[in-house]
Order: C-alpha cells, then structure tokens, then sequence
C-alpha cells in the first residue's frame, strides 16, 4: 500500500537548512495498522505531508496505494483519506452538509452522497452532532467529524495525523475504537502519528519510531519492548545501606541494568515480575528487606528511553519550539 524509497525532505529559511527527514524507506501492507511516534519536530507530519501529495520530496520515491506521489498525486489523492491537525470542516456549515459536499466532490452522485453521509454518521456515532453547525461542537465530535469527512470517498488507505490531540481520555478511548472498527469491517490501511504512547501501543499493530528525521525502530509495540525494554522493578529500602546492598546482589542478576539513588534502587531485567521474589529473598538474606517494591512492565516511552537516552514524555511538551522561526519555505504541489 506504501512503498517509499530514499523519501526525504530538506526546508531551508532564513539560511537554515532543516534535513527534516532524512532518506527513509517505508514499506506499509495492506490492512496494515501502523503509527509513527517521535517527539515533536521528528518528521512525522512531513513524511505524512509528502505521503499524501501535499508537499513535494527533495529526493526519492513514493508509491502510495499503487501510484507514484510525484508523477500521479491526482491518482493518489482519490484513494487515500487524510485527517490533517487542523479541523477540516467549514465552522459555519452543518456536519452532514459538509459530507455531502465532499462525496459530491469525489464524483458521487447527490443521493450516493447523502447515503453515504448517513452511513458515515451511523458508524462514527454522529447522530444528532451532524445537523447542528460545526462552530457549536465540541473539540471531540468535530475530530470525529474530520474522521468521516477523510472516509467520503471509501479510501483504501487512511492517513491521521494526531487524530486524538486535544481530546480527553473518553474522546481518545471512542476514537481508538473508532479507528479499530474501520480497520474490521472495511480493511482499510491505517497510518497515524500520536504523542500519546499508550495509544499507539494499544492501536498500532507497527510501531515506526521517528527521531530528527530517521527511522530508529520499526517492529510490534510487544516485540519493541521486549528488544529495548525490560521490566522494571523499583525498590525502596528503610536506609542507604540497605539500598547499596541490594543494587549489588540486584547487579549479579544476567542482564540486569541497575540504578541507585539514596535508598531507592531500580532494576531493569526481562522477566521482571518472576525474578523480583527471588531478589526480595536474596536481599533479605544478606539484611537488606525491603521496604516497598513495584514492578512494571516496560512502555513504548522505555524503548525510546533506551534508542536515543531520552524520553519522549520530556519533548512532547512544546510544540513552538520545534517549529521556531522556520519561515515556510516549502513547495507546495498543485491541488
Ligand atoms: N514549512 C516548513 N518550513 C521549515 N521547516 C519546517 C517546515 N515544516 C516543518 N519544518 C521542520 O521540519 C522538522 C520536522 O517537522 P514535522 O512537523 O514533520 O515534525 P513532527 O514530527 O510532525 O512534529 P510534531 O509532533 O510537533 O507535529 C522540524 O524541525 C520543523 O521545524
């Protein structure tokens, strides 16, 4: 369904030269459900941006959903859904009116359109949120909205870009299961980017993890942690002593990655949750019980930790910042 080679992308303003993406070959299947992750300013939006035709690569190739970016984007855009960060209907127009005329857009006749509206309402649980005007809907039901405007045309392939920014966890949870759904019952390729890493755990069947501009990891979110990440077990102990008795035993432990700060001491180990009781014993033993422990089983935020010795929870924050100063110098491709 996606087929990039080389893809990349420079932007070059106010003498700066921004390699926002770095070459980069991407293969999606179809019925493939993939998420790319990175912190802000990692080149996500603008390998989606390129992927759907809306701006033009420096380099390499792309074929989406059989046709090749560059050379075919009209080809292209007819098979494809796309739902941008911004809201895509006209604040003063009613819901289902904005689908009609989307469907009309795509060449459907007036009463497929409006079927298709309707079918569209049902499925995203619009009714009742599609005949009010869109200025009076909440952050959720227009993201919602945006969803089934990306669906008019029955796309064999559907682009999100960071479908849940700004809903709360209800709307997040209603989406996901939205998104899930779509993927069941039609078949439909799925390629969205998230800040939020549960997300993308729970969702992605593919995690393409982006950091300035290359990919850094591509597998399951299961397969990714088991690689990057293990268990977590935190320990904290009545006085430092104890503490720096049990870091030392916890060392000997195969593969074990330990840290100690006062009288906290964490473990990082695969299998965590079967060697903590034998740790808990061990440390007992040479008179260092401990006083509270907790194990965790390791994040998509652990292996970004592990890639790159950050974390993607410390960079999601400031958006403004990724993109300061930056005057658009981009070339757009013709609609
Ligand atoms: N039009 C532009 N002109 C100049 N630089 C740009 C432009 N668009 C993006 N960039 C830069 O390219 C890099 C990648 O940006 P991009 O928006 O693709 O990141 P992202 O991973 O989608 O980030 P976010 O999570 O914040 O949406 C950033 O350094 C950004 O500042």
């Amino acid at each position: 369904m996606i087929e990039a080679r080389g893809l990349a992308k420079r932007f070059t303003a106010a003498k700066q030269t921004v390699e926002a993406v770095h070459p980069l070959n991407l293969d999606v299947a179809t019925g493939e459900l993939v998420a790319l992750l990175g912190p802000n300013g990692a080149g996500k939006s603008t390998t989606i941006r390129m992927l759907t035709t809306l701006l033009a690569p420096t380099s390499g190739t792309a074929y989406v959903a059989g046709h090749d970016v560059l050379r075919r984007p009209r080809d292209v855009r007819l098979r494809i859904g796309c739902v941008g960060q911004g809201n895509g209907a006209g604040l003063g127009h009613r819901g289902r009116d904005e689908l009609i005329s989307q469907g009309r857009a795509y060449g459907l006749t007036t009463a497929a359109a409006r079927a298709r509206a309707a079918e569209l309402i049902a499925s995203l649980e619009l009714q009742g949120v599609a005949d009010r005007v869109v200025s009076s809907l909440s952050g959720g039901q227009r993201r919602r909205l945006d969803v089934a405007l990306g669906l008019v045309h029955a796309p064999q392939l559907l682009f999100l870009d960071e479908p849940s920014t700004g809903l709360d966890p209800q709307n997040r949870a209603r989406l996901v299961e939205h998104v899930r759904r779509l993927r069941a019952d039609h078949g439909t390729t799925v390629v969205f980017t998230t800040h939020y890493l549960d997300e993308a755990d729970r969702l992605a069947e593919r995690v393409v993890i982006v950091d300035h501009g290359r990919v850094i990891a591509d597998d399951t979110p299961a397969r990714l942690k088991a690689a990057h990440a293990g268990d977590r077990i935190a320990l904290a102990f009545d006085d430092e002593r104890a503490a720096r008795t049990a870091a030392a035993r916890a060392g000997g432990v195969e593969g074990a990655a330990v840290e100690r700060s006062a009288n906290r001491v964490d473990v990082r180990v695969a299998g965590g949750a079967r060697i903590a009781p034998r740790l808990l014993g061990e440390f007992a033993a040479h008179g260092a019980a401990a006083a509270e422990v907790e194990v965790s089983r390791p994040t998509l935020d652990d292996v970004f930790l592990n890639l790159t010795g950050r974390s993607l929870r410390e960079e999601s924050g400031d958006r403004a910042a990724a993109d300061d100063g930056a005057e658009d110098e981009e070339k757009e491709s013709a609609a």
